[in-house]
């Protein structure tokens, strides 16, 4: 099935998305998702419209070319009849071909979006408030079919001691702590206060504020700090990419026999495929999924989830 995609630079994508879901709500099936995305459906295509930080981003598929066409040029009109206070610059490519690499189609990426475990309304207001609060570095904040992925990992190692290296505004340690044991805790690391202000708002409102244990301070400082013991149950890493390999190394050593660790972004946007690419946190991260493979301690399996993500079971 042909699809495209148009990534269109707006700081009202919102507001783009609600009136073309309104306005074509005449001649096709629109709806709004729970989660901000629009979706239209025309006689031979749909077009999926997702806010994406400071860009809207436009997902069309269509029955064949021709049809494919036909939807890109009515969204387009009509996106262009709204934006009368802005230039629009809207170009349509194949997926695959955008300005970032996006190593999975985003056609699947909608697909497995919405056929894994829904998001609640809770993770759903703090997408928005996260949105509105953060501007362009709400993009940094996990999906919903990852924060499923997360829960049902932690979940399955029955983790009383997990560990997460990158908290923003606390969507993925709202998951991880959904998922630990009767009595288990999740230490949550980051640098930020004024972002884990949001996230401590939301551990409340979600009922696990009281399992978790928040450090502000460098996260290989706090790593550093725990026992040299085997007590990890499960572990997500999530922040500054350059620090991965110290991050890996400190909690693979802590990482008890059958525990998990899950490192995100391990594509680096496809920068990591591509041996242009030669600043540090390129090649720290590229040497690092080089060096999972080969490291004896683990078993390991590289997922296309979003932008990449490397599950290591301790053996
Ligand atoms: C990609 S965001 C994390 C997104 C989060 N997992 C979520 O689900 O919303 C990266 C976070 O890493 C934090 N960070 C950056 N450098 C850090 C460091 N040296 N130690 C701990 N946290 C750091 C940032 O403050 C930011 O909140």
């Amino acid at each position: 099935m042909p699809s495209s995609t148009a990534h269109v630079a707006t700081d009202r994508p919102e507001r783009y998305i609600r009136q073309l879901v309104s306005h074509m709500g005449h001649k096709a099936t629109t709806e709004i998702a729970g989660d901000g995305r629009g979706v239209i459906t025309l006689s031979g295509g749909r077009c999926v419209l997702a806010p994406d930080g400071d860009h809207l981003m436009m997902i069309a598929t269509a029955v064949d070319a021709d049809a494919l066409a036909g939807v890109q040029d009515v969204v387009t009109r009509h996106l262009l009849r709204f934006a009368t206070r802005e230039e629009l610059k809207v170009e349509w490519t194949p997926p695959l071909k955008g300005d970032d690499t996006q190593i999975v189609d985003p056609v699947i990426a909608d697909y497995v979006l919405t056929h894994s475990t829904p998001a609640d309304e809770l993770l759903h207001d703090l997408v928005a408030e996260t949105r509105e609060a953060t501007g362009s570095a709400a993009t940094m904040q996990i999906s919903h079919d990852e924060g499923a992925l997360l829960t049902m990992l932690t979940r399955m190692t029955g983790a009383r001691l997990a560990v997460e290296v990158g908290v923003f505004t606390g969507y993925s340690s709202i998951c991880i702590a959904r998922g630990l044991a009767d009595g288990g805790r999740l230490l949550a690391c980051d640098v930020s206060t004024e972002w884990t202000t949001v996230a401590r708002r939301y551990w409340e409102r979600a009922g696990v504020a009281d399992r978790i244990d928040l450090a502000i301070a460098p996260a290989t400082e706090t790593l550093r700090a725990l026992p040299a013991t085997p007590t990890i149950d499960f572990a997500f890493v999530d922040a500054d990419k350059v620090s991965y390999p110290a991050y890996y190394e400190e909690i693979v050593q802590r990482l008890r026999p059958g525990g998990l660790a899950v490192l995100d972004n391990v594509f680096l946007g496809g920068r990591v495929l591509d041996p242009a690419f030669q600043e540090e946190h390129h090649v720290a991260m590229r040497d690092l999924n080089d060096l999972i493979v080969t490291d004896d301690r683990v078993e390991s399996v590289m997922l296309p989830v979003r932008d990449g993500v490397t599950i290591v079971r301790k053996r």
